[in-house]
Parts: structure tokens; C-alpha cells; sequence
């Protein structure tokens, strides 16, 4: 039975820091960028990261993007890697990884998914490392693990998933998360959150706000934040697509998705408090 994404159900989980907390306990998040003229989606995803609470976050990038990005980025690290095994030795030790937005729809973006698999980090995979997979759902499918999130857009889940949107939005949600055997996000002005176990959430604050280039790359930061944060992946992901719902909103009109993570203490402010 399809549920509200109501606050309520997941609140009691979200992740706050204690006294005892340090910035590698409170969760490392890695965000692998594109090459150096794609790097804003990445940036994106990183500042949302570290926003919505991970405690270390670093973006993997190509050797030659470092000096776009360093000039760029401030409490966010950089880590250069010049093949996937390189990244998958870099991303060790991250608690949550994201990787796809501004990827690249060449092979090189599914080795670095597949290196990526074998570090035990949850894995948030949107935009082209979906896409990139059209076609070879059976390659996607070998390296996730159950906590792994998949967050397409329609034209992304179609390209993975064709025909199955026919079925309704909900039922391809569902029997997509049963293919997958990994959490999916099936975005949208109601976004479904479907679990590999069955359960299935319907979001329904949704901001038409947020209906501009980059809100996606965001929210996959901020899933992946949360993930860090050893929240399950399911409630991650229903906590950030609320939470992101709400940041656009509260924001409004002339919204950007640069504006959206600026937005992000209001909103957990709100959540922690009271
Ligand atoms: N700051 C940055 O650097 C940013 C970088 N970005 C990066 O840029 C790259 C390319 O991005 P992109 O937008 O061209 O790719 P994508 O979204 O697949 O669209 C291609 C086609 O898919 C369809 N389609 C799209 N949305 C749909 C929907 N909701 N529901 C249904 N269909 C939908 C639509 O087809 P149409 O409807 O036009 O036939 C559209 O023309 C990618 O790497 C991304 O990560 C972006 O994240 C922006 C910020
Ligand atoms: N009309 C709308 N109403 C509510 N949410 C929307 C609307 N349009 C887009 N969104 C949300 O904005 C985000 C767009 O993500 P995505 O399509 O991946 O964009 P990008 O690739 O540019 O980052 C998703 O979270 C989606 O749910």
C-alpha cells in the first residue's frame, strides 16, 4: 500500500550530531564530477551533501578539472583520479557515494560505477550514470547492493525501464525497485520512493519551483548526505526528496537550484526542532 511521504515516518531518524561526534564519524561523502567543462552538477551535489549534515565530503574528479573546481569550492575537498581504479581506491572509506550527474554517457562512467561497487559504500546513481546504462540493464543490475538509490527522471527510468511507466507510475516503481533490487526515486511533481521490500512512499509537497537545470543534481547530494549519514537508504531518500520539496518551496519564485542548499537550515531547523 502506497503511502504519504509524511514527515512523521521518518523524522525520528534523521541524523544529528552529539557530543561525541567528529566530522568522519558524522559521515564521508564522495561526489564524482564530470570532465572539467561539467563540473557545476557535481559542485552541486557536494554542497548539498554537506548541507544536509555529512560530516567529510570530496569530489573525485578528472586530473584536469581540479583547476576549475579548487577556485570553486571551499569546505568541500578534491581528489583527482585518472582511471577507475584510481577512483575506486580515492572513494575507500566513503560512507556514501553519488555518481551520474554531468558523468558522461561513455563506457568509462559505467567502469567507474562498477569500481565504485566494490568500496561497500551506499551508492546514489542519477542523470548519466542511469542513462548510460540504456540498454545494459543487466550490467547496472550485477553491482548494485539493496542500499544502493536510483534517481531517474521519466526520460531517465523509461531509458531503463522501457514501457514499464504504462503500468502507472507507482506499479513501474515498484516492480523497477524488484528489478533492481535498489531503492528508487521515480521524480516528478509527486515523486514515488519504491524499496526493494515493497514499500512504496508518494511525496506530496512537491514545488513546481523546482522545475529548473540542477534541482536533481541537488537532491542526489542530499540523499547521499543523508546515506553518509547511515540513515537507511529508503528513509534517506524520502527524507530528502521532502526536505528538498520544501526548501523549494519556501524559497519560491526566481528559485535556482544554486539557491536550494542555501535554503537547507531552515528547513532542518524546522525538523529539529520541533
Ligand atoms: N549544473 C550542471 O552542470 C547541470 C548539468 N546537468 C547534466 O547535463 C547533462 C545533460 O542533461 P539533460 O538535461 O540534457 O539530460 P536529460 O535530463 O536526460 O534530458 C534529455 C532528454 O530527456 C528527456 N527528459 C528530461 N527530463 C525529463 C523528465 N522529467 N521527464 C521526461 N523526459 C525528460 C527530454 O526529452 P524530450 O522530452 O525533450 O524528448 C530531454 O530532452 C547530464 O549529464 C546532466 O547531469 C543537468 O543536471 C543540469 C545541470
Ligand atoms: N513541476 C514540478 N513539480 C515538483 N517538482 C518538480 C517539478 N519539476 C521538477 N521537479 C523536481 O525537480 C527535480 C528535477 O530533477 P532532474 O530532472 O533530475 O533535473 P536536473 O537533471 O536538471 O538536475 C526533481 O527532484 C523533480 O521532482
Amino acid at each position: 500500500m502506497i503511502e504519504t511521504n509524511d514527515p512523521a515516518i521518518w523524522r525520528n531518524f534523521l541524523p544529528w550530531p552529539s557530543a561525541e561526534t567528529h566530522k568522519h564519524t558524522r559521515g564521508r561523502l564522495a561526489v564524482v564530477s564530470g570532465k572539467a567543462h561539467q563540473t557545476g552538477a557535481a559542485r552541486l551535489a557536494a554542497h548539498a551533501g554537506l548541507r544536509i549534515g555529512a560530516g567529510v565530503v570530496r569530489i573525485l574528479c578528472p586530473p584536469d578539472a581540479v583547476a576549475v573546481i579548487a577556485p570553486a569550492v571551499q569546505a568541500i575537498m578534491l581528489t583527482p583520479f585518472s582511471s577507475p581504479e584510481v577512483l575506486g581506491r580515492e572513494a575507500a572509506g566513503s560512507d556514501a557515494i553519488v555518481i551520474g550527474p554531468a558523468a558522461g554517457l561513455e563506457d568509462a562512467t559505467i567502469a567507474n560505477i562498477q569500481a565504485l561497487a566494490l568500496s561497500g559504500a551506499v551508492l546514489v546513481i542519477d542523470a548519466d550514470g542511469l542513462s548510460v546504462f540504456k540498454g545494459r540493464t543487466a550490467e547496472l543490475f550485477a553491482v548494485l547492493d539493496r542500499d544502493d538509490i536510483l534517481t531517474p527522471h521519466e526520460g531517465e527510468f523509461e531509458r531503463l525501464f522501457p514501457g514499464l511507466l504504462a503500468q502507472g507510475r507507482e506499479t513501474a516503481a515498484i516492480e523497477a525497485a524488484r528489478m533492481a533490487q535498489a531503492t528508487i526515486v521515480l521524480k516528478g511533481a509527486r515523486t514515488i520512493i519504491a524499496s526493494p521490500d515493497g514499500r512504496i512512499r508518494r511525496n506530496e509537497n512537491g514545488s513546481a519551483w523546482l522545475a529548473t537545470a540542477g534541482t536533481g543534481d541537488v537532491l542526489a547530494g542530499m540523499i547521499g548526505g543523508l546515506a553518509a549519514q547511515r540513515m537507511d537508504s529508503f528513509d534517506s531518500a524520502c527524507a530528502a526528496v521532502w526536505i528538498h520539496s520544501d526548501a523549494g518551496e519556501r524559497f519560491g519564485p526566481g528559485l535556482t537550484s544554486d539557491d536550494l542548499s542555501d535554503v537547507l537550515p531552515k528547513v532542518l531547523a524546522s525538523l529539529w526542532k520541533g
